[in-house]
């Protein structure tokens, strides 16, 4: 698909074809000071975090929360669940590392649990 009128996301034909780019070191570093409850992975550029509730069904409903944002936003997290337990690694597979997609889905994903 051409993308040449696609300069803005807020053109329904270009949603997701806006440039994203990888956060060079200092911006990273500023943005995870406000991110206290992620860990960044070096290797990957990627930041993660584990989540854990009372059960199953609070751990399913938070799930289904954060795959509403992320539909939302058009950007996917990599996650797991294990019963009470999620594990989200955010990273932007189309800048191969992080991106303010990751940080912006971070703090959304941190506002649902307060
Ligand atoms: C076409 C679509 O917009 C892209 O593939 C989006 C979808 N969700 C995504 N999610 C993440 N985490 N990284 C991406 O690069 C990404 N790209």
């Amino acid at each position: 698909m051409s993308s040449y009128r696609c300069d803005t996301q807020k053109n329904k034909r270009c949603k997701g074809t806006a440039m994203v780019e990888r956060l060079n070191d200092l911006d990273r570093d500023e943005a995870l000071d406000g991110l206290p409850d992620w860990d960044w992975d070096e290797g990957r550029d990627a930041i993660s975090r584990r989540f854990v509730f009372a059960d199953f069904n609070e751990a399913f409903g938070f799930m289904t929360r954060v795959a509403l944002l992320a539909e939302k936003a058009d950007h996917h997290p990599e996650w797991s669940n294990v019963w009470n337990r999620v594990d989200i690694v955010l990273t932007t597979h189309d800048a191969g590392g992080l991106s303010a997609r990751d940080i912006d889905l971070a703090e959304a994903i941190d506002a649902l649990v307060g």
